[in-house]
């Protein structure tokens, strides 16, 4: 690059471009130079698939999907704010070495370039984390068995629940992709405020009402990997601790059915009985001893100084019974979302026999099923689907079945909603 910069001031002429070592020039910025390169490597494979130059670079063909991929000093063209920019592929070999060094050239138009540089890499860092976000292979873990050394096994996350398959009150539907999407783009937010970013859903509702279907659709959402977090296999609080520093941002932490996860409701009622005798505050036997997780470790989890190692990170708790939690995990500041899921409402079950069997039999047996809800019937979408779903090939005898059920079955419901 200087050897070219230096040609053209010898041949005496203004050189129309500046090329850029980039990590060189944003030297001061605070820029990590090998996540840069990784950057500017996606992004340029991703626009060479989708815009291939002429003559087209080499396209390998191997098992796994197509890719094209830049020879060395060929380069390739992209554009910013109306300007052409290029980047050229470098490939050396050090002297006395067989190393390879690869390296990206990237040339603007001199007059814009101080002006231009900054923005189009952001911009370009902002488009690669997109594209890694959506290719990579995502995982959810669980935590392997109560010895001292707790660690993670995980194995590829394919669970296809989407806020679109889920048959949910439409401004559920809507809170959540708002809610969700609002999360993944406030970096800046929680950093303006001083609060670690990180978001915490409190689900309850009866068993089949949808709470893992619902985390899986979250997951599916934001595109995050999955730490389900068995809390009876985590010995003490300095495993949960180490659990937890163990997890990688974007990613959700779920502890399911808290309530019968762990006596944590009598760990607080014994608590509260030491404070009132003799014993100092939060002077927690259990916790002294480090022989298990107590709830002020699950607390400290949760919004403690331990929660905020590490950041983007959703924490979703459930149950299927509210009325057992500690009031600790549930006031306010502590899970920033409480949701209430139910048995289907009208519009839920609806949604379910249009996507099982067909409008038609929706049109059918709505008007019916609509009074049995009225009257107080309740089915939750577990119940909902299991008929559906044997009846898949049969939608007369789906809708007979359904109508029978919601008939046999008169205690009152809800759909689902933000508490
Ligand atoms: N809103 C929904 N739309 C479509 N299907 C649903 C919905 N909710 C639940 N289901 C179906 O019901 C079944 C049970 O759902 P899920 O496991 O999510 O419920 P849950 O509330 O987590 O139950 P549990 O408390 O027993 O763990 C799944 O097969 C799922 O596909």
């Amino acid at each position: 690059m200087e050897l070219l910069s230096q040609m053209w001031s010898l041949l005496g002429l203004a050189h129309p471009y500046s090329y850029f070592d980039v990590p060189e020039f944003l030297g001061s910025a605070s820029v990590d130079p090998n996540e840069l390169y990784r950057h500017v490597h996606l992004y340029l494979h991703r626009r060479l698939l989708l815009h291939p130059p002429l003559p087209p670079p080499r396209l390998t063909l191997s098992s796994s999907p197509v890719s094209f991929s830049l020879s060395p000093n060929n380069s390739v063209e992209d554009s910013f704010s109306g300007h052409r920019i290029l980047w050229t592929h470098h490939s050396d070999t050090l002297q006395d070495s067989l190393e390879e060094r690869r390296s990206f050239s990237l040339r603007l138009p001199k007059w814009h370039s101080p002006s231009l540089l900054l923005p189009y890499l952001s911009q370009l860092s902002a488009a690669a984390r997109d594209i890694d976000l959506s290719s990579r292979d995502r995982r959810i873990y669980t935590n392997s068995s109560a010895s001292s050394h707790c660690s993670w096994t995980s194995v590829p996350f394919r669970h296809p629940a989407t806020f679109l398959t889920l048959a949910l009150p439409p401004d559920l539907r809507s809170f959540f992709l708002s809610d969700l999407s609002s999360f993944a783009v406030g970096r800046d937010f929680y950093a303006r405020i001083g609060r670690p970013w990180k978001r915490g859903y409190f689900l309850h509702g009866p068993p089949g009402s949808g709470k893992s279907s619902l985390i899986a659709a979250m997951a599916n959402h934001l595109a995050y990997d999955v730490y389900d977090l068995e809390l009876t296999r985590v010995p003490h609080n300095s495993a949960l601790k180490s659990l937890l520093l163990q997890t990688t941002p974007r990613s959700i932490i779920v502890i399911e059915d808290i309530d019968c996860s762990l006596r944590l409701t009598a760990d607080r009622s014994r608590s509260k009985k030491r404070k009132a005798s003799t014993s100092p505050p939060c002077s927690d036997e259990d916790e002294e001893s480090g022989e298990r997780v107590t709830l002020s470790g699950l607390l400290n989890f949760t919004d403690g100084l331990w929660s905020c190692c590490g950041e983007e990170r959703i924490v979703v708790f459930t149950t299927n019974y509210k009325q057992q939690i500690d009031p600790a995990l549930l006031r306010p500041g502590r899970m920033d979302v409480h949701v209430q899921l139910g048995p289907c409402g009208s519009h839920v079950l609806r949604e379910m026999v249009v996507r099982y069997i067909g409008e038609a039999a929706a049109e059918e047996m709505m008007p019916v099923a609509e009074r049995s809800l009225a009257d107080g019937a309740t089915m939750t979408p577990a119940e909902v689907g299991e008929v559906l779903l044997r009846n898949r090939d049969a939608p007369e005898t789906a809708v007979r079945e359904l109508i029978a059920e919601l008939n046999a079955d008169l205690l009152g419901g809800s759909g689902g909603r933000v508490d």
